[in-house]
């Protein structure tokens, strides 16, 4: 049975709350995007009342905002080398930590936070596991002036793509560029695909993330599963 949202959320503050114990003193912490990072940012605020030494680097505007509001002091892109541990969410991941990630349009600067960052902690309430990635359409930051060149080549290489539109409007990204959301169905060969995806010009980034997270936490119900 589909576990209502309310569910989902405790899953979510669950895995986020396991997932901030890993945050030490002292530490630059990557901040997530999205409804399973809302909760890890609030858990962070909570340590930085408490006097602990955390600067974050936020992976959207919106986080940003969300963080400095609560306290956490934020550093911007030019003002870090290195993130000692990131906390995020996805939009679907594998057992070996293969993520699809981007539903909420962050994807770029997550994928550079998620790059420079020693630990990587991926949060999930249960619904985001899969056998294979590919049921969620893979998100794909565009150059705006390549979008119609980046939708003919994703076409060619097997996908169906749609451009994101929000309230009638295309969908901007923090970057001022556009998402595509391109379906490939289920996908066998995850690398591959995403070897194909880099090699497009104009294609700044895609929701693929392989080799990046190092540990999923999910909760499933009231048990804590790490992957
Ligand atoms: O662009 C958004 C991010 O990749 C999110 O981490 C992802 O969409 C999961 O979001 P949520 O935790 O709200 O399901």
């Amino acid at each position: 049975m589909e576990k209502t949202s309310t569910q989902k959320d405790n899953e979510k503050k669950l895995a986020a709350a396991a997932a901030v114990k890993f945050v030490q003193e002292g530490s630059i912490v990557g901040l997530g995007t999205g409804s399973s990072a809302f909760y890890a940012i609030q858990e962070i605020a909570a340590l930085v009342k408490q006097g602990m030494q955390i600067q974050g680097v936020a992976t959207s505007e919106q986080t940003a905002y969300l963080a400095e509001s609560l306290g956490i002091p934020v550093l911007g892109f030019d003002e870090v080398h290195a993130i000692d541990i990131t906390i995020d969410g996805a939009d679907e991941f594998t057992t070996d930590r293969k993520l699809i990630k981007g539903g909420g349009g962050a994807l770029f600067r997550e994928k550079i936070v998620a790059s420079m960052s020693k630990q990587e902690i991926i949060i999930a309430d249960a619904s985001k596991l899969v056998k294979q990635l590919g049921a969620f359409t893979i998100p794909i930051e565009v150059i705006p002036l390549a979008t119609n060149y980046v939708l003919q080549e994703l076409k060619l290489i097997g996908g169906s793509a749609l451009l994101r539109k929000k309230s009638g409007h295309l969908f901007v990204t923090d970057n001022g560029n556009h998402i595509i959301d391109a379906d490939f169905g289920l996908i066998d060969h995850p690398e591959a695909l995403a070897k194909a995806l880099n090699n497009i010009d104009g294609l700044l980034a895609h929701g693929i993330f392989i080799d990046l997270a190092t540990k999923v936490i999910m909760a499933d119900g009231d048990d804590v599963v790490y992957f």
